[in-house]
């Protein structure tokens, strides 16, 4: 099921929350919408299910207008953060529930079926007598995705669903529920603040700000040419050089950098902690180490311009300067913004 989204606006009494999206969603796509907290993820996926009205644009479901398909006709799966299984049902009562009370008659021996199916999809099989309580957070999320998935939907709708557990299993999951997509091959639109986890995860990203689309991609098109300031600054770890752009050329301190196509006046060099080398000869700006960090496959530097700019840059666990040495920040791939 294609989904279309054209020109879509909400507002709550005076505020806007969502300006004027357009985003088209492919059959079988899984996209995820990626956005800061407050930026309106949570409202285009309400507006998707028909749990919040557009007050101006469209969204169609195919070719059909889905202003007219009520709630419960629209066949979209919903699992939410915190969309709470029931307590007092088993397992596999929770997710035989939506089935129980459709429209589509299903006999008790068809239910039993499909759930002890929906158990093996989602591998928990031989869990279906516990209850909510006794599972783990992980596994409760994969109970909440089997009874989404029970009723047939055409379109999954997923707010978070891995927000409240910790980080591996967060990574577990991501990668078990793009199994079951390409499984499956249902719409899928994924709503996160994470970043790796939507690269991880979507066939494409649509990046959000303020209600507006900053920029939709592939993982690889958002990464290696992020738009402007806030995709590059979103998307991971950026420094940060106040710069001069004059003639082609964007200046920090004495260093020029390629800036074809921006106009003269300032600017911002930004960059990714991985994209620097220090150097000890005259290359690049010059900084001393302010401190040295240890992570476990490397060496986080942080050190401070003769500008009075941070900038914090990652080198191999052999990395044999410290604190107080003198020498320069070698830029590779910088993006230059204009600033405003
Ligand atoms: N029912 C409502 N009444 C008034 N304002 C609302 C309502 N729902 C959302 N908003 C506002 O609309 C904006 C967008 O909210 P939304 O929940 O869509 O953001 P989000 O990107 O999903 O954020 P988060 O990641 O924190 O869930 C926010 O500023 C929010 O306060």
């Amino acid at each position: 099921m294609k989904i279309r989204l054209d020109n879509v606006v909400k507002t709550f009494d005076t505020f806007r929350a969502v300006h004027g999206v357009s985003l088209d969603i492919e059959s079988g796509e899984l996209l995820a919408l990626l956005g800061p907290s407050g930026s309106g993820k949570t409202t285009i996926l309400r507006m998707v299910a028909g749990l919040e009205y557009a007050d101006g644009g469209h969204i169609y479901f195919g070719t059909e207008d889905a202003t007219d398909i009520p709630v419960r006709d629209r066949g979209v799966g919903f699992v939410f953060q915190h969309y709470a299984l029931f307590p007092h049902m088993t397992v596999s009562e929770n997710i035989a529930f939506g089935m129980k009370v459709s429209k589509v008659k299903r006999s008790p021996e068809a239910i039993r079926e499909r759930v002890e199916e929906l158990l093996a999809l989602v591998q928990l099989s031989g869990l279906g007598e516990r209850f909510p309580g006794q599972i783990s957070g992980g596994q409760r999320q994969r109970v909440a995705l089997a009874r989404a998935l029970a009723v047939d939907p055409r379109v999954l709708l997923l707010d978070e669903p891995f927000g409240a557990l910790d980080a591996n299993v967060r990574r577990d999951l991501r990668r078990w529920l793009r199994r079951i997509h390409d499984e499956l091959g249902i719409t899928t639109l994924f709503v996160t603040h994470d970043q790796e986890e939507a690269l991880d995860l979507a066939d494409r990203v649509v990046i959000l700000d303020k209600g507006m689309i900053v920029q939709q991609g592939t993982p690889e098109e958002v990464c290696r040419h992020p738009e402007n300031a806030f995709v590059m600054r979103f998307l991971g770890d950026a420094n940060s050089l106040p710069a001069t752009v004059r003639d082609g050329m964007a200046y920090v301190q004495d260093v020029a950098y390629d800036a074809a196509g921006l106009a003269d006046g300032t600017a911002e060099v930004l960059f990714r902690p991985a994209d620097v080398a220090w150097r000890e000869d005259g290359q690049g700006v010059p900084a001393h180490i302010v401190r040295v960090l240890d992570r476990p496959d490397s060496r986080r530097v942080l050190a401070k311009t003769t500008g009075g700019q941070s900038v914090e840059f990652d080198t191999a666990p052999e990395f044999p300067h410290r604190k107080g040495e003198a020498g320069f920040i070698d830029v590779r791939r910088p993006r230059i913004y204009k600033n405003g």
